[in-house]
């Protein structure tokens, strides 16, 4: 490769950030509500122990009315009153551990997500984290317009700024920008021009999403994104420019597993052959020492939940 033409991203990317980014602001609630014809919109949140937020943003989305047909909240284990105050809000709950029983339960965020297709009637499924501290109901009618206004587009993902509350007014997104971005980049060139690829805000039609793995825990959202372009290419894509978005925060160390189940994700796509050691290894100080702390990042994706026995029914 002449090193002197790498000074752009691939050009794919570049054609597909210009083409398919939208802004919030390009669709009207009233617009929307015209466009709906018969499409179902579930909204799903995702919840381990988000009593303080979820709530707030169950009644957020309520107030987009008939737009949403169903607000589900799937609880991932919370040991807080996380269902208590979904249900109390006006969402329908669910817990993992009852969706699809014969299918076992894992821990993670992928497993929640997975799960939320047998507990939803939606067409469309627009996916909310639960500890945002800043929502606002054009998170989901932003999702929605471009699913709207093209059939051929599969899914959206949002992108915003992202504050890293009480530290400073960017610097959210901190896996993002240290590790999917990265190895996106790397891996999948064509991905370049997703601005947000760990949003945890993306809407996409259940018939592609039914047909995708889920991989685990915080693998999810790089999995889907991949396998979204490898199977539907990258006109199937589109992102919308929410603004701003503020959640709770997690620790380094915790962040750090995150990239580890991220980092297993790509590998499982680009050359799943190639066996990494399936666990992670950190440190935490333990009186004059330090003792290791092991985790495993490795386990399988959930198969597409067409192949499920019990979810067509
Ligand atoms: O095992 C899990 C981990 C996370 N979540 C939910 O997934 C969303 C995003 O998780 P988190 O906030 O931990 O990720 P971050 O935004 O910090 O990357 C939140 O609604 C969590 O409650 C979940 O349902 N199960
Ligand atoms: O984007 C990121 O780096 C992480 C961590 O964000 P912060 O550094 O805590 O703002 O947050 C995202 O990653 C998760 C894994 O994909 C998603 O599940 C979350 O929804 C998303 O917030």
């Amino acid at each position: 490769m002449d090193l002197t033409t790498v000074s752009f991203m691939h050009p794919s990317a570049a054609a597909w950030f210009a083409a398919r980014t939208a802004s919030w602001l390009d669709f009207s609630l009233a617009s929307l509500a015209a466009a709906k014809g018969g499409a179902r919109v579930s909204v799903v949140l995702p919840a381990l122990d988000e009593e303080p937020t979820v709530g707030e943003i169950v009644t957020g989305v309520l107030t987009l009315g008939s737009l949403v047909d169903e607000v589900v909240v799937v609880d991932s284990g919370s040991v807080d009153r996380t269902a208590e105050v979904a249900a109390a809000a006006g969402a329908v709950v669910h817990h993992r551990d009852d969706i699809l029983p014969w299918t076992g339960s894992r821990p993670g965020k992928g497993e929640v997500l997975w799960k939320a297709l047998a507990v939803t009637t939606g067409d469309i499924l627009v996916y909310v984290d639960a500890d945002l501290t800043d929502f606002r109901p054009h998170f989901v009618t932003g999702l929605l317009g471009p699913l709207f206004a093209d059939p051929s587009t599969l899914m959206v993902k949002a992108f915003y700024d992202r504050p890293l509350l009480d530290v400073s007014a960017s610097g959210g997104g901190r896996v993002t920008e240290l590790a999917a971005r990265p190895l996106l980049n790397a891996y999948f060139p064509e991905l370049a021009g997703v601005v947000q690829p760990l949003a945890g805000e993306y809407a996409a039609r259940r018939s592609l999403l039914e047909r995708l793995p889920f991989a685990y825990g915080y693998g999810v959202e790089t999995g889907l994104l991949i396998d979204t372009y490898r199977t539907a290419g990258l006109s199937a894509l589109a992102q919308v420019d929410l603004g701003q978005r503020t959640h709770g925060h997690q620790d380094t160390a915790a962040l750090g597993r995150m990239a580890a189940t991220i980092v297993h994700t790509i590998n499982d796509r680009v050359a799943p052959a190639h066996k990494l050691w399936p666990t992670l290894t950190q440190f935490r100080r333990d009186g004059e020492g330090v003792v290791p702390h092991v985790t495993d990042v490795s386990l399988p994706d959930r198969p597409p939940m067409v192949t499920v026995d019990g979810y067509q029914a």
